[in-house]
């Protein structure tokens, strides 16, 4: 594989992974594996610079913000933290800090990384006057009614606090109030929540802050923002946080040099299992904040800290039987159900296994000791057998050959690790899968119906597939299960708003394999329509920018397929957007002809996406990162100062927003 589809691969891989971890909640593989993919994209674009990217997961804080709540721009931006997994690691990031300042003495403060879901909290005359999640980085989640009934959280400050600051922390749950939490769900039959990180960042998303109040939540605070002058360092920031009424854990120390910050990192490797909550590591600040600001961020991290992240623990256990699932694709996924065990401050019972080699490779046997191991998140999974301790009459496992399913013969196609079901048409959850897909918030994003009501639908014979979605009457709704007249009036008005959502999200909605959001853009943005990208060959697809044969594979197969020719003509007929219209539409002036535009911070009169548009609708183009095409830079706030040298150095013109506003009024005025 060439290089750059790697790096475009591993960035659509891991954009996915964060939206899952962040937005939903749900990671679909351990932090360490995802920790592993990002390094690796890491050391490919520093050895191919050329494909830098700004969007890159390398370069942006993972989450974003949701639908659910107002957007609030955050005045400071809330970064991320350089992780390291080895001493060397902080040793090599001491050396660079030397270089910057100077060799002079360093100070450090050592606390411990909490594992929950960040918060930035700003306080005005003492009040608490806002709650705002990191989100992007740049803008987050206005929560503030939520963190309200967190009794940890003083909605007033005591003693001799700044007039106006946030404050940073990390939303947890401790183990205690996590497990009761379970008992509850176990008791009347749900599933449990699977750990106490994704729960606690869940619990920040509920609409229904009393909800929020029954949950045993706790906010630990690590970092004022907007009074360096008057702290000085983050010691005493820390202690007078206390002071404030903020929940600060003790346990953070001052150290003078790097035995110290060592002798700390080897205390809690051990320790951490005594304490009440999670935590996956040591952060190393340095102390002075006069330092701090000398050295400044990366785009994604303060230079003046890391975290060290402690190993990920391992567990011994029974493998009791192998069972698998099906999913929207078709694909097969093996799982292991485990003899329940204690492993991270969870009990474990099942683990993932991924395809039928991992379980070759392992040789992984019904009623083997195994090892699980466990990067702090949901499914753990199986790294290793104990040889030792196999029955003499133990038997190879031999991978299923049917579909659990709908018993059809399973595929596997040469070079793909995964068995396939190949009855698309008659598969239940691969039926199910796609209409949920379809439904999703990223794709048609139908308001009032869920994954559960898809099944539901799909049960009672209402639904085949998501053409059939807007045939659905509310009278056959409403005597459903769990439905009623408003729930299907509701229903009924997200499927027909869903007509209002634009080509490159529906081409998206579709469900072809390999087709995500960005691949869906590009492809829309590309052909326009359905028809002209029914009719592309493969080789055309192949030309397109960022479109490799497997994905120009994918779509012939898809077009080929007379079922989906049927369902697309369906769509068309119920005025499903299947063709892009903007640029007709909007295009207003051709003021910013042949100009490439790179637009970078954030901005108060235009959300991105807006000023992208607004550039476009005046006949500019948009380029993702700063080169020696480009013409104008739009810089908005908190623009990085690495771009800002280049766009400089490059000779490029560089308009702040009101220089932006400013042309666009010369030209329309
Ligand atoms: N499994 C997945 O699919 C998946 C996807 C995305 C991210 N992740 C995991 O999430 C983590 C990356 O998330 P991240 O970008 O939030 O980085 P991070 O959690 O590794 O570190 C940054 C965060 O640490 C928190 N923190 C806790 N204690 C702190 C302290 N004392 N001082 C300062 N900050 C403190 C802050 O909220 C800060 O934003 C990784 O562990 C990664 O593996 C997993
Ligand atoms: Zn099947």
């Amino acid at each position: 594989m060439d290089v750059l589809q790697q790096i475009t691969d591993l960035r659509k891989e891991l954009n996915e992974h964060n939206y899952n971890y962040y937005v939903l909640d749900n990671p679909t593989i351990s932090d360490l594996e995802f920790d592993k993919k990002l390094k690796q994209l890491q050391d490919l674009e520093v050895k191919h610079p050329e494909y830098f990217d700004e969007d890159s997961p390398t370069q942006r804080v993972g989450g974003a913000v949701t639908k659910n709540f107002e957007t609030v721009v955050h005045q400071n931006r809330m970064y991320s933290l350089e992780n390291s997994y080895s001493k060397q690691d902080v040793l090599d990031w001491e050396q660079r800090l030397q270089r910057v300042l100077g060799n002079v003495p360093l100070q450090y403060t050592c606390e411990l990384k909490y594992d929950g879901a960040s918060i930035s909290i700003t306080y005005e005359r003492g009040k608490l006057v806002r709650a705002v999640t990191r989100g992007d980085g740049f803008q987050g989640d206005d929560v503030t009614a939520n963190i309200k009934t967190i009794k940890s959280v003083p909605v007033r400050l005591k003693g001799n606090y700044p007039e106006k600051f946030e404050i940073r922390g990390e939303i947890i749950l401790p183990f205690s109030g996590f497990e009761k939490m379970n008992q509850e769900l176990i008791e009347i039959g749900e599933t449990p929540y699977s750990n106490p990180r994704n729960t606690a960042s869940g619990s920040l998303k509920l609409q229904d802050s009393s909800l929020v109040a029954k949950r045993p939540l706790v906010c630990l605070l690590y970092n004022i923002v907007g009074a360096n002058d008057i702290l000085k360092n983050q010691f005493n920031a820390l202690q007078k946080a206390r002071e404030f009424g903020f929940k600060v854990p003790e346990q953070s120390i001052l150290a003078t040099s790097m035995e110290e910050v060592f002798a700390f990192i080897d205390f809690w490797d051990t320790e951490r299992f005594t304490l009440p909550y999670e935590t996956d590591g040591v952060v190393i600040k340095v102390n002075d904040f006069y330092q701090q600001e000398e050295l400044g961020y990366t785009a994604k991290n303060p230079r003046w800290a890391i975290a060290y992240k402690f190993k990920t623990e391992q567990a011994e256990t029974k493998l009791l039987d192998i069972t698998y699932q099906v999913g929207r694709t078709g694909a097969i996924t093996p799982v292991a159900n485990l003899e329940p065990v204690q492993l991270a401050g969870t009990i474990v019972k099942r683990a993932s296994l991924h395809n039928a080699d991992q379980i070759q490779k392992l040789d992984i046997r019904v009623g083997d000791q195994v090892y699980v191991e466990k990067g702090g998140e949901i499914i753990p999974k199986i790294v290793g057998v104990d040889l030792s301790q196999r029955s003499s009459s133990s038997e190879p496992t031999h991978y299923i050959e049917n579909c659990p399913e709908c018993g059809t013969a399973l595929v596997r196609k040469e070079g793909e690790a995964q068995h396939y079901c190949p009855n698309f048409y008659g598969c239940p959850p691969q039926i199910i899968g796609r209409v949920q897909h379809y439904i999703s918030r990223k794709a048609m994003d139908i308001d009032g119906l869920g994954g559960e009501t898809v099944a539901l639908l799909y049960n009672n014979g209402l639904l085949q597939n998501y053409a059939d979605l807007y045939e659905l009457k509310k009278e056959q709704i409403v005597p459903l299960e769990r439905m009623a007249e408003k729930s299907a009036t509701n229903l009924i008005k997200g499927i027909e708003a869903s007509k209002n959502i634009p080509f490159e999200r529906v081409l998206y909605a579709l469900g072809i394999r390999f087709v995500g959001e960005t691949v869906a853009k590009k492809l829309a943005a590309h052909y326009k329509s359905i028809e002209n990208l029914q009719l592309a060959t493969y080789e055309e697809l192949v030309m397109v920018d960022e479109i490799g044969g497997k994905i120009a594979e994918s779509l012939r197969l898809f077009f080929q397929n007379e079922e989906n020719q049927r369902i697309i003509e369906r769509l068309k007929n119920y005025g499903i957007q299947l063709a892009s219209i903007e640029k007709e539409r909007t295009q207003v002036s051709n003021r910013f002809e042949g100009q490439t535009f790179v637009i970078s911070g954030v901005f108060s009169h235009f959300t991105r996406d807006g000023l992208k548009q607004t550039i476009e609708d005046h006949g500019g183009k948009i380029a993702s990162s700063i080169s020696s095409k480009t013409h104008v830079v739009v810089a908005g706030e908190n623009m990085g100062p690495a771009k800002l040298e280049k766009a400089t150095k490059l000779g490029i013109k560089i308009w702040t927003e009101a220089d932006f506003i400013k042309q666009l009024e010369n030209n329309e005025g």
